[in-house]
């Protein structure tokens, strides 16, 4: 790619999104001398509102529409929060770059408490994520978890009309949007374990766009893209599917890569969450995954088995 070259970027139009599309954009342009517009739009994951995004097919449905306009030509790349992007890409697609993580951590949300633990018994929490749901309610099962989709203005707007006590964000999001004021507590890994690759944006191009994908190769972040293939690999060696309440997370000790996978039961959200750390020196994509089929090795000797929808 020369210093000339121009490129359309597809993304969602949430404003979450955007701010995501516009710093591609500006690294595009600083670091790799490539200028690039963007193109806005609406996937059917942002029109379906109502229900839960696990029951009516999931993440693809935030990157279908992006990936029908690199496939036609209109775009060449795809701007995704990772942890948004289906484990298997489908064919002819292809994540170019995996770029430097946000804040990993989930955020704690409320304008009357400071934290989980001030939370009076039976309290509302907002929260659609089988991950969110299932953790928080190991933390306290007295909670009331109750449904809660939309962007993140919407989300926060349905807490300010008195909805819930609390609701669950991710960090990174908040952060992104100048909204970190909003976050009263921000939960440790160990206490609420983040889903494969969040906080991570993932820049998706087609396979055979071989000049792009060297450029981007060169905004490539490679500490949390192999951390973010070992979290990934978790999830798909159990079947990749995103109704499962599953939370990957890996974290580096010098070379040691460590894993920390969780997952709970796809129905019963009481039923305990099974654990599995693993650790190893990770040096590239291939030790990447199979650290993150050893963790979900673990997870399966442990009863994964029964966990996972039938
Ligand atoms: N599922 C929606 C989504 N996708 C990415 C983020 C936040 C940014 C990130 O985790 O990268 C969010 C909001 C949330 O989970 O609260």
């Amino acid at each position: 790619m020369t210093a000339s070259t121009s490129i359309t970027i597809a993304t969602r139009e949430s404003r979450l999104a955007l701010w995501q599309a516009e710093h591609v954009q500006a690294r595009l342009g600083r670091e790799l001398g490539i200028t690039a517009t963007l193109l806005g739009m609406t996937t059917r994951g942002d029109q379906i509102l109502d229900r839960t995004l696990s029951k009516v097919g999931g993440k693809g449905l935030f990157v279908k529409e992006l990936e029908t306009a690199l496939a036609e030509g209109r775009a060449q790349l795809a701007v995704h929060s990772l942890k948004d992007v289906p484990m298997e890409l489908p064919e002819g697609f292809t994540l170019a770059a995996v770029l430097e993580r946000e804040d990993p951590r989930d955020a704690f949300v409320s304008n009357d408490y400071a934290s989980l633990a001030d939370l009076p018994e039976g309290a509302v929490v907002g929260s659609s994520s089988l991950r969110r749901v299932t953790q928080l309610l190991s933390l306290r099962p007295d909670l009331r978890v109750e449904p809660l989709r939309g962007n993140l203005d919407t989300r926060l707007r349905k807490l300010d009309e008195g909805g819930y006590h609390a609701i669950v964000l991710a960090a990174a999001g908040l952060k992104r949007l100048d909204l970190a004021h909003r976050v009263r507590a921000v939960f440790e890994v160990e206490q609420m374990l983040p889903c494969a690759g969040q906080g991570a944006l993932g820049l998706e191009i087609r396979t055979d766009d071989g000049a792009l994908a060297e450029a981007l190769a060169r905004l490539a972040h490679m500490p949390t893209q192999l951390a973010c293939e070992a979290e990934r690999a978790v999830s798909r060696a159990l079947g990749g599917s995103c109704s499962l309440p599953l939370a990957a997370h890996a974290r580096w000790q010098g070379a040691t890569l460590c894993l920390d996978a969780a997952l709970g039961h796809a129905e019963l959200h009481t039923s305990p969450l099974l654990r599995a750390p693993a650790a190893a020196d990770v040096t590239d994509v291939a030790s990447a995954r199979a650290l993150g089929q050893q963790a979900a090795a673990q997870l399966r000797e442990q009863g994964a088995g029964a966990y996972l929808p039938g």
